[in-house]
């Protein structure tokens, strides 16, 4: 085994680890994974295919066969060291929240923090009541609180003990649409306030498209695609198939707002489009959503239709899709891609292959909330 590299600014993780006795067929985690040391990935993955095995390997409630594991600069796993989990400076917040019924949700912080033995200045404590938004709450007991706000103090009782680390399994999976909207903006919020790298497990293609910094995915135990967002879900090739979700990410700034019509004018690395205002700021950098079965293809650009947004584009590559009468084409634009879903008829129709240039349409686009 190589020796990975212990980088500052990097989280490096190699697990080898077999579950003979799985339910099911035997199942065995191999990967090697280097993700930036800020911001959050999110480990992505169809059930069963070893994301909450992995987060355990990183918590070390899993000692794998073979293992290496460098959190910026730190070792945590070699061939030689092993930290227990209560050594690892880690906050872990699980599906479901985990708070002691019998403690209000001020007792549970109490606890957690005397338990971890870390000194919280008053001001961290305000900063995460804040960020959090709980004060409201912290008197109360955990069956009177919501879903969303007993995962709030969960996160709450994880930042507090100041991590290097956050581990997230799935950690609004329990809640219904509208308390997921509600707690979206908080972790945004843990992202831009606090120096914390995340790694988050999901297979809510809502919750990447909005959360995820860096992505890893997995499948059947072994890491798939890795990279940035934009460029992982730009890809055709991936396994696993998302049908009507198939689609990409682009990060882009909003250059124009048009009052009149409602609009607002996206500018990304491959080109402009025009979305719904939803009252972003001028100069704001947002995330647009834009699906494959709202791309169609033409190959010359007709200004005569109600679709607003074309863009010129080359096909990179097709592969077939899960329906035996539909394609999938991933096509560039600049540096950036579009995926588009269309009839096998009509791959035939306009002689579609890598290298050929038209024109996208897309009629529908959505900035990611
Ligand atoms: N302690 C264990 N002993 C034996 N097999 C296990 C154990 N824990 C998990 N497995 C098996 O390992 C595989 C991966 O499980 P894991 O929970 O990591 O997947 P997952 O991607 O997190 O799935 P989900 O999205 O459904 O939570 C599954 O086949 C599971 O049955």
């Amino acid at each position: 085994m190589n020796t990975p590299s212990v980088d500052a600014n990097r989280i490096h993780a190699r697990f080898s680890l077999d579950y003979p006795d799985a339910k099911g067929p035997a199942f065995s985690l191999d990967v090697d994974v280097t993700v930036p040391g800020n911001g959050i990935t999110i480990i992505f993955g169809q059930s069963g295919s070893g994301k909450t095995t992995f987060l355990r390997c990183v918590a070390g409630l899993e000692k794998p066969d073979r293992g290496r594991l460098a959190v910026n600069g730190d070792i945590w796993q070699s061939e030689t060291t092993f930290l227990p989990t209560h050594k690892r400076p880690l906050g872990y917040v699980f599906q479901e929240s985990s708070l002691f019924p019998h403690l209000t949700a001020k007792g549970n912080l109490a606890y957690a923090l005397k338990r971890s033995g870390s000194a919280v200045t008053s001001e961290l404590y305000d900063r995460v009541m804040g960020i959090m938004g709980i004060e409201p709450v912290l008197q109360r007991y955990p069956d009177r609180l919501s879903g969303g706000e007993r995962q709030r103090v969960a996160i709450a009782r994880a930042l507090l003990i100041q991590p290097r680390l956050l581990l997230m399994d799935e950690p609004l999976a329990s809640l219904d649409a509208a308390r997921k909207q509600e707690i979206l903006p908080y972790l945004e919020r843990l992202r831009s306030t606090f120096d914390i790298p995340v790694l988050y497990v999901s297979h809510a293609m809502d919750e990447v498209a909005r959360l995820a910094d860096h992505t890893v995915v997995l499948d059947q135990g072994r890491v798939v695609a890795q990279g940035n967002l934009t460029e992982v879900f730009s890809r055709i090739d991936l396994p696993m198939r998302f049908g009507d979700e198939t689609g990409v990410v682009l990060k882009g700034r909003v250059v124009e707002r048009d009052t009149r019509w409602h609009l607002s004018r996206v500018a990304f690395d491959g080109g402009e489009l025009w979305v719904r205002d939803g009252g972003d700021a001028l100069d704001r950098w947002v995330r647009v959503r834009v699906l494959a079965k709202d791309v169609s293809l033409a190959l010359a650009s007709h200004g005569d239709t109600s679709i607003l947004n074309r863009l010129p584009v080359e096909v990179a590559e097709l592969s077939q899709d899960q329906d035996e009468a539909i394609a999938l084409v991933r096509l560039k634009t600049g540096p950036a891609y579009l995926i588009a879903r269309v009839t096998q008829r009509s791959v035939h129709q306009l002689k579609l292959e890598p290298g050929k240039r038209l024109w996208a349409q897309i009629k529908s686009v959505a900035i990611v909330r």
